[in-house]
């Protein structure tokens, strides 16, 4: 393993690290209970050269038992666990309190929730819940370790954010602008960190086989949408919850896959597409500044297209995947 998780200087003081043993690289995850915040916990863990001593955290221990079965012989060697809850303060602060010398090499910012319906059926509370878990749950996160890699003059520092990061999804707004507020507050910061030797990344995955699909499923299905009117339900169960299993189905990846991008990486980049077939997509929003490319083509995917955007969206899958997967899988 090489990869995105290569550190930038301030290695030597690494070795008075809580739990790691000299020279290894302490990696604080987010959100591994499930998902690709727990694959990716394993992956380092296992690493053969055990160069990573992983703090794999989540909000509620008694979630705890499929990661510490998929580690394996990791538990309690390269791989330790602890509470965090990304939307609370002082769970984060005492977490990173209990790290020795509060050190941390990278930070992996992976917690985060979806969101999906009709706007006008989503009372704004549980709009905030999900700016509150994956944006301002990764500036708290942010907020207490990079003050530190910044002395240090070494880190990384990891955002799991999403293709809607970067292009939205009809009846995924609030989501999206969750993720498109990460890519912007990440664009800003990233600069003031090269000037102190830290590095800050992007995964942009696109659809994964994970929980999360199931409970998009799972929202879409029982949803009853108070307040949309009927034609509204009927494009989000009936158009959008059909199109985005077939999306899934066919362009889905393993949250293995998305780990492996960024772990088997050479250098650390900027932005880190994990699925091929979106670089097209991601294109046509550069290749038109006015914004309508985008907007009319997703609208004739959607509702003009019907089974052709099976057909469609598989012959773009096979076309992409020849010549951009090479690319997208191991981007240096
Ligand atoms: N699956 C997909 O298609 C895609 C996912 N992503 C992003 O990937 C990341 C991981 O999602 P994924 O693995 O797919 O989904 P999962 O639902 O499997 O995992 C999400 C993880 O986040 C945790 N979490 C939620 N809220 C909090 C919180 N307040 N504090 C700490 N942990 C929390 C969950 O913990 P708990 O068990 O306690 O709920 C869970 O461990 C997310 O940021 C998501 O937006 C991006 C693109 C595509
Ligand atoms: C329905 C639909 C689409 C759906 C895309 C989906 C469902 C993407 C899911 C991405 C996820 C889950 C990201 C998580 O962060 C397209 C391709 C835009 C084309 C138009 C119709």
């Amino acid at each position: 393993m090489d990869g995105i998780m290569q550190i930038t200087g301030g290695g030597q003081k690494s070795r008075t690290r809580m739990m790691a043993s000299p020279g290894q690289k302490v990696v604080l995850i987010t959100g591994c209970s499930s998902g690709i915040g727990l694959r990716m916990a394993v992956m380092l863990a296992h690493d053969e050269q055990k160069r990573y001593h992983v703090i794999a955290t989540m909000r509620d221990l008694k979630r705890k038992d499929k990661l510490v079965e998929a580690a394996g012989d990791a538990y309690g060697k390269t791989l330790s666990l602890a509470v965090l809850d990304v939307c609370n303060d002082e769970s984060v602060k005492q977490c990173i309190n209990g790290i020795k010398d509060r050190h941390v090499d990278v930070l992996i910012n992976n917690a985060g929730i979806g969101l999906v319906g009709p706007v006008e059926s989503i009372p704004i509370e549980e709009m905030k819940k999900v700016f509150e878990t994956n944006f301002f749950g990764v500036i708290r996160m942010i907020k207490e370790v990079m003050p530190d890699m910044k002395k240090r003059q070494g880190g990384h520092i990891i955002v799991v954010s999403s293709v809607m990061g970067l292009q939205g999804v009809v009846f995924n707004d609030v989501y999206a602008a969750s993720k498109f507020a990460m890519e912007g507050f990440c664009e800003s910061l990233a600069v003031q960190l090269l000037k102190f030797n830290v590095t800050l990344s992007l995964i942009e995955p696109g659809p994964v086989h994970t929980e999360f699909e199931a409970k998009m499923i799972q929202e879409v299905k029982q949803k009853e949408c108070p307040g949309a009117d009927p034609e509204t339900v009927n494009y989000f169960k009936n158009v959008y919850l059909p199109s985005s299993i077939d999306i899934f189905t066919l362009l889905g990846q393993t949250p293995d896959d998305v780990a492996r991008v960024m772990i088997e990486a050479k250098r650390p980049r900027f932005r880190n597409l994990t699925n091929p077939f979106y670089t097209p997509i991601v294109a046509l929003k550069y290749a038109d500044e006015t914004g309508s490319l985008s907007v009319n083509a997703f609208y004739h995917m959607l509702f003009s297209m019907g089974p052709l955007m099976h057909v469609c969206i598989t012959a773009m899958k096979y076309l992409t995947c020849g010549c951009l997967r090479s690319r997208a899988i191991s981007p240096n």
